[in-house]
């Protein structure tokens, strides 16, 4: 047997463990939480953490939008327990109280700040991937910048449709609305075989794209001049639909050029 200690990994010297305070389930496999907020933890709202668990004698860790407002106490995430995922496996019996290692940096480039110009602000998000912009539309500056605030949320059952509540409450908040932008909610479901609530939408977000819905739905055009577009979650939505915006003459932001969307790919 070995004397030498066990090496920590690199990530792990800088993590901190924080405490799961509190845990909702939107469904049986859809779930956000809250732990306590690592001491001087900065983050941008668009940006995720990298959280991680211990299995067995080994430290796990995933990326993790940050779905909080930037100025709260506590860190929120919302996530989907993945059939046999080893990281989502862990979270079966996530309870507050639990210990969760909370890296002290955050990553990613899905932020508003890479627009440099534009005035309605799409925010398309499959499933979980709704959980960056729940970030970003508490903070005020994005409601300033904006004169249209565009929220799709595409799942596959309405049940899957979370945060209803605090996104329908948002246009009261003062602190936002002094920003003078307006806020539109469009959910769509892809299996569910009727709408169920007037103004739900049916479809895939490329279909509801590629057909002008989504358009007709926000009574707005997508165009090069106006339109700036985030996209989070769902690989394969994000790379047809970058197609589509592709051949409408949008581009990505780049380091040094300005362009028109930024993208987040979950797996
Ligand atoms: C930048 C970034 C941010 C992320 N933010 C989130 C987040 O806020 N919420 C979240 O739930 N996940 C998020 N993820 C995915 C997350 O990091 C894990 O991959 C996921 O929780 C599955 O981990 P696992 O070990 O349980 O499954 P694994 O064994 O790693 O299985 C991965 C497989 O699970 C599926 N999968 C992974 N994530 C999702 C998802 N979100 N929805 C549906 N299927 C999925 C894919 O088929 C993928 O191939 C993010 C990933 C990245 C790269």
């Amino acid at each position: 047997m070995s004397s030498s200690p066990p090496k920590t990994p690199v990530s792990q010297l800088k993590a901190s463990t924080e405490t799961v305070t509190s845990v909702h389930y939107w469904t049986d496999k859809l779930l956000s939480f809250r732990t306590t907020r690592p001491a001087g933890y900065q983050f941008t709202p668009g940006q995720f953490a990298r959280l991680g668990v211990t299995a067995g004698e080994e430290t796990l860790w995933r990326a993790y939008s940050v779905t909080s407002a930037a100025g709260e106490d506590e860190l929120e995430y919302f996530l989907v327990q993945v059939p046999g995922g080893l990281f989502t496996e862990q979270l079966k019996s996530l309870k507050p109280g639990y210990p969760i290692l909370v890296e002290k940096f955050s990553y990613g480039f899905m932020t508003v700040d890479r627009f440099v110009d534009g005035e309605d602000l799409w925010m398309l998000a499959t499933g979980t991937g709704l959980g960056p912009f729940i970030s970003i539309l508490q903070d005020p500056a994005v409601w300033k910048k904006f004169r249209n605030l565009v929220l799709v949320h595409c799942v596959r059952n309405s049940d899957e449709l979370a945060y209803q509540e605090l996104l329908s409450a948002l246009p009261q908040r003062p602190e936002l609305v002094a920003g003078g932008a307006r806020l539109q909610l469009i959910r769509s479901t892809t299996r569910d075989q009727q709408a169920t609530a007037p103004g739900n939408l049916q479809g895939r977000i490329t279909t509801l794209l590629s057909n002008g819905e989504l358009e007709a739905a926000a009574g707005l055009d997508i165009t090069v001049e106006k339109s700036r577009i985030m996209m989070c979650g769902n690989p394969e939505m994000i790379t047809a639909t970058r197609d589509i915006l592709y051949q409408r003459g949008l581009r990505p932001c780049r380091r040094a050029v300005p362009g028109q969307f930024v993208t987040e790919d979950y797996w």
